[in-house]
């Protein structure tokens, strides 16, 4: 299967493990298929598929230059005893309302260890089957998970380095000292002086420019990316969705062929996306329903047609959303666009120029499978507490944002297609708001806040955060975000 450039043409288009490598297109665009998959499945197919065979059968759909056996081998190495579920992820139903598929069961806690448990393993079979003989450096933007997952998944893998810039001040303490506390000989962590857009707006620019990707080759470098803009880290979020759906038909939940709908707590708009392309292979999906948080950039989108970044950029306690550039957008204007390139050239450039742009009336119309909703901090602190009140089940403050969300929307919209929340994170790597939520009462930070929230809710501690504040923690070191070139250059 080749892949394009979302500002290229299909003439320029390369093979998927190609694109894993490169991770970013030369030209700034974003990889996708040049024809998308339509795999012929039968839905009961799936149902009692464990989550290694869901995996598989997704990658295979979109990943055809790697053999069964290295798609087999990818599965099984990254799904196996680091998730604390043998489910890999579980569906659990609450009275609260929703259904909520509890994506944090991984060795970070959160959902990026679905794709960043298996990009490695991708990403090391494809240097192999492209005999490439660089070193890959894998540059990844994060406003709080992104980072340690990368980091975790590409521990002391050979032929890569992964660096990591994350907002200083913008991710939670127990994300930062999952960060500065993670192992590993080829990896490097650093603080930027601004905020996430302004950090990923940094990798973007290093992976454009050209003189510097050749002075990087020439000393046996080359970057990749560990962020969603990698079409290796988009696809294999998009087995959580099949596997919720069969979980639910086998549970009886749903009956074959019934809709369902997703609310995804959305920043970078990748995980949204990837539910998007499951609905494309031909699973059951009535909406899409984006929450944002305060920075509610993609809310005003979607109703309005018109992207504009030109607004306060708000640090919230869902961190992980900080977020004004939503950089897997572009992949579903492209497709809005029917795959006119121009017309994403056009978009991206306004969106550079002045921060804003306006998509026609027939894009819109294209975009009737989403819908779109925002929560302010006092609706997730309510919520946080309306669900621990009715189940007693404590859900982190991004999925306390979709689950306000789904809620509003279940109420104003559509009370009866069963909904399903992305929960995205463990309630532990945000204890302090929790807490705060639940108790209403003043927490003190870090580990005290995890040992007063696993009293409450007299659970098992999750291994990623047991023994997170006996490690020994790397120093921060903190640039400004000009430096992040800088920092890259004297460091490989
Ligand atoms: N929310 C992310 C930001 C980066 O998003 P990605 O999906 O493109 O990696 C984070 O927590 O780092």
């Amino acid at each position: 299967m080749k892949y394009r450039s979302t500002r290229g043409t299909a003439d320029q288009a390369i093979n998927s493990a190609a694109a894993i490598i490169q991770g970013l297109a030369p030209d700034g665009g974003l990889y996708v298929p040049v024809t998308f998959p339509q795999p012929t499945f039968s839905l009961d197919q799936l149902v009692g598929l464990s989550y290694q065979e869901t995996a598989k059968l997704v990658l295979s759909w979109f990943f055809d230059d790697y053999s069964d056996e290295q798609l087999q081998d990818s599965v099984t190495a990254a799904y196996g005893s680091q998730f604390d579920d043998a489910k890999i992820v579980p569906v659990t139903a609450k009275t609260a309302g929703n259904y909520y598929m509890e994506l944090f069961h991984g060795p970070t806690l959160a959902f990026k260890d679905l794709a960043l448990q298996v990009l490695p393993q991708l990403m090391t079979r494809a240097v192999k089957l492209q005999g490439v003989d660089h070193n890959i450096v894998i540059l990844t933007a994060t406003s709080g998970d992104t980072g340690t997952a990368s980091m975790r998944g590409f521990q002391d893998v050979d032929g890569t380095q992964v660096i990591v810039f994350y907002p200083h001040g913008g991710v939670s303490p127990v994300q930062l000292r999952q960060m500065l506390t993670q192992q590993g000989r080829n990896l490097k962590v650093v603080a930027v002086e601004g905020n996430f857009d302004q950090a990923q707006a940094n990798v973007k620019k290093i992976f454009g420019d050209r003189e510097f990707g050749q002075q990087l080759a020439q000393a046996g470098h080359q970057f990749s990316s560990a962020n969603s803009m990698n079409i290796g880290r988009l696809i294999p979020q998009i087995a959580y969705y099949f596997y919720t759906y069969a979980q639910m038909v086998a549970q009886q939940t749903i009956q074959l062929g019934d809709q369902l709908s997703f609310t995804v707590p959305t920043g970078n708009f990748g995980d949204i996306l990837a539910g998007y392309y499951a609905k494309k292979l031909g699973l059951p999906i009535k909406k899409l329903i984006c929450a944002s948080n305060q920075n509610n950039v993609l809310t005003d989108f979607f109703k309005t047609g018109k992207y504009d970044r030109n607004r306060p950029f708000f640090l919230t306690n869902s961190p992980s959303m900080d977020i004004l550039v939503s950089s897997n957008l572009e992949r579903l204007l492209f497709d809005a666009a029917d795959q006119d390139e121009t017309v994403v050239q056009d978009l991206m450039q306004q969106l550079a120029q002045t921060g804003a742009y306006q998509i026609s009336d027939d894009m819109r119309a294209q975009l009737s499978d989403f819908a779109a909703g925002f929560a302010s901090e006092a609706d997730i602190q309510a919520e946080i507490k309306r669900v621990y009140e009715t189940d007693g089940y404590a859900i982190d403050p991004h999925t306390a944002v979709a689950s306000a969300v789904a809620h509003r929307y279940q109420a104003e919209e559509d009370g009866t297609t069963p909904m399903v929340v992305l929960s995205t994170a463990s309630p532990y790597k945000f204890p302090e708001t929790v807490l705060k939520a639940i108790t209403e009462q003043p927490v003190e930070p870090g580990l005290k806040a995890v040992n007063q929230l696993n009293q409450l809710l007299q659970d098992t501690l999750p291994a990623g955060v047991r023994d997170l504040f006996e490690l020994k923690e790397r120093a921060e070191v903190v640039v400004e975000p000009d430096e992040m070139k800088q920092y890259i250059q004297t460091h490989l």
